[in-house]
């Protein structure tokens, strides 16, 4: 069983005996035991498990129970805090003063004790100090006998609980490239000034001819290779060849399917590790490179006399294999773009389900889907969509066959059925590789996404002289007539994964039209999560003080550190620059 990061709870009281501390006792650790089950009952870490919750020994009423609560917290592996609190109490007497841990404060809004003026001078006290918190307190006053946690509040609490936990997950975790940089895309130079200070993770290398060695030497799973060849050669249906007159080879087909099934393995003992390795005497190999996060170059070199990087990254992005549900090895990035690698990171531990890689590829405008197609556009996508199309692959789970309550949808992994394995399978097909990309040959992953799905679309781009910023997109996937879908996939790469985005429009700057998101977008890659969860990211984002220079998630739903409103409150984009940049990185 892994060792996950805790969810620390500090039950925060007036420190003050003969009466007053005494008073509250009950309520106080009340309120702590409540919050440990709404995380407990409703959050899991990626590999499925319940999130876990420790709770301080003792409520916390001055400086000797903080440093205690602190010392705990510290052998418990504990992650993010939340302090709770019904009354008033003694602010920085009862911080925990840790500066990397994220933090927030739950100040019950009854009138009967100064909850929320504790909250108050407590969120001063972290602004001062240089570590801010997140302040959380209910709109409607609540009387001092109810248990209930209301919904805005429950809201926050686990909005709250999910950036912190992304945060807890990520930190320590490697990036890990296969490769170098995939033909001048600026994403897969990789920067560990970016990886180290902003995330907490390391960056390991290998080179992609450490695939040719395991591959030559049988490094890797035999056994485990032989299920899943035939798993794939059962269950992964071939498409057309779009190259006939390069005469893919068909010969060769049967290499094509031995050489992606080991890269499979290997891929996964790459980042993973994988003790079987040392069985056959390679103890050095079985360590892996603990990676989280993954990227495979595959263009050039490799991709130009060997069978590209489609099979691998598929399958270690998806749900699922030849053993069934299981959780994704981690996410890898097509092309080794890191950053869009990272993007995916994010939407991968906000939501535990598996991310989709695509290049942004073209936007259609309804004039020019019509004069092509004859088809006018509606519904999600009157205003046009962008095309979102792989060179590489993406998680067969991104062709939205899974579905919850009769609705297409991602879903975490334990929750993939049988039957949504089979759909998504059904509904994909493996394409020799387009000869004049991919020389080397190799298979394209095609499906074309299930239309009406929420999703958020999300990018970190590096900026020189100001560092990582975030832009985020939240929309719907869109499904088109087939002859519709056909025309336009024919004008394209059609053997490579088809999801169309209709971004959610507010009339105003990038969000003014679905041409000015794909014309403000900064690079050529984004990550797509199931859900809106652009909300989670921007308070991700600004626990780790990252800024978002675009996004079309409305103000109310906005959290961030209480701290950002001391940087401005009518310019709220500009705050969040400026508070970034006050506070700096999280791990330096
Ligand atoms: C055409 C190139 O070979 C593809 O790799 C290109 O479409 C990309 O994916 C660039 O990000
Ligand atoms: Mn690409």
């Amino acid at each position: 069983m892994a060792e996950h990061p805790k969810i620390g709870i500090r039950p925060i009281i007036d420190g003050r005996r003969r009466g007053v501390r005494e008073s509250l006792e009950d309520q106080t650790m009340g309120m702590a035991q409540r919050l440990a089950k709404l995380y407990t009952d409703e959050l899991h870490y990626i590999d499925g498990e319940p999130v876990k919750c420790i709770i301080a020994d003792t409520t916390i009423g001055g400086v000797s129970e903080a440093i205690a609560c602190q010392k705990k917290f510290d052998t418990e592996n504990v992650g993010l805090t939340v302090s709770v609190t019904p009354c008033w109490c003694y602010g920085t007497e009862t911080l925990q003063m840790d500066t990397r841990t994220p933090h927030a404060i739950w100040g019950f809004n009854g009138t009967e004790r100064p909850g929320a003026v504790y909250l108050a001078a407590a969120l001063a006290g972290h602004a001062q100090l240089g570590f801010p918190a997140f302040g959380i307190y209910g709109k409607q006053v609540q009387d001092a006998d109810d248990e209930t946690i209301p919904d805005d509040v429950r809201g926050r609490l686990l909005d709250f609980a999910k950036a912190g936990l992304a945060v807890a997950q990520m930190r320590g975790e490697a990036y890990l490239s296969m490769g170098s940089v995939a033909m001048g895309i600026a994403g897969s130079t990789v920067k560990d000034e970016f990886f180290g200070p902003y995330l907490g993770m390391r960056n390991e290398y290998i080179d992609m001819s450490e695939f040719y060695r395991r591959i030559n030497e049988k490094i890797y799973d035999e056994e485990e290779y032989e299920k899943a060849l035939k798993w794939m050669k059962e269950n992964f249906t071939i498409g057309k060849d779009y190259n006939p007159e390069k005469n893919q080879h068909p010969e060769r087909h049967e290499d094509w399917w031995e050489t992606c099934a080991k890269m499979v393995l290997i891929g996964h003992d790459l980042m993973k590790g994988n003790p079987k390795l040392a069985e056959k005497g390679w103890a050095e190999e079985a360590g892996g490179h603990g990676a989280i996060a993954a990227g495979f170059q595959g263009q050039r070199q490799w991709t130009d006399g060997m069978p590209n990087g489609d099979v691998m990254e598929t399958v270690l992005n998806t749900n699922f294999d030849w053993n069934g549900a299981r959780q994704p090895v981690g996410v890898v990035a097509t092309e080794n773009d890191s950053l869009n690698g990272a993007s995916m990171l994010f939407g991968y531990l906000l939501t535990n389900t598996p991310q989709i890689f695509s290049d942004v590829r073209t936007y259609w405008s309804p004039e020019s889907v019509k004069r092509v197609t004859g088809y006018e556009l509606e519904g999600h996508a009157k205003d046009g969509f962008l095309d979102l199309r792989n060179s590489g692959s993406t998680t067969l789970d991104g062709a939205g066959k899974a579905t919850r309550d009769g609705k297409p949808v991602i879903k975490p992994w334990w929750e993939v059925t049988e039957e949504d394995q089979k759909a998504a399978l059904e509904a994909t097909t493996f394409h020799p590789s387009g000869y004049e990309y991919f020389p080397g040959g190799g298979w394209s992953t095609h499906f074309r996404t299930s239309g009406e799905m929420p999703v958020t679309m999300c990018r970190i781009n590096l900026v020189y002289g100001q560092g990582p910023v975030l832009q985020i997109a939240e929309g719907w996937t869109i499904d088109l007539p087939d002859e519709v879908a056909t025309t336009i996939e024919q004008r394209t790469d059609p053997a490579w994964p088809t999801t169309w985005f209709a971004p959610r429009l507010t009339g105003e700057g990038a969000f003014a039209s679905v041409y000015d998101v794909m014309n403000n977008w900064g690079a050529n890659h984004g990550a797509i999560s199931y859900g809106h969860i652009g909300a989670q990211l921007i308070t991700l984002a600004s626990m780790l003080r990252i800024p978002v220079n675009m996004h079309n998630v409305p103000e109310d739903d906005i959290f961030r550190p209480r701290a950002w409103t001391l940087f401005g409150t009518a310019d709220v984009e500009g705050a969040d620059y400026r508070a970034c940049k006050n506070f700096g990185p999280l791990y330096r």
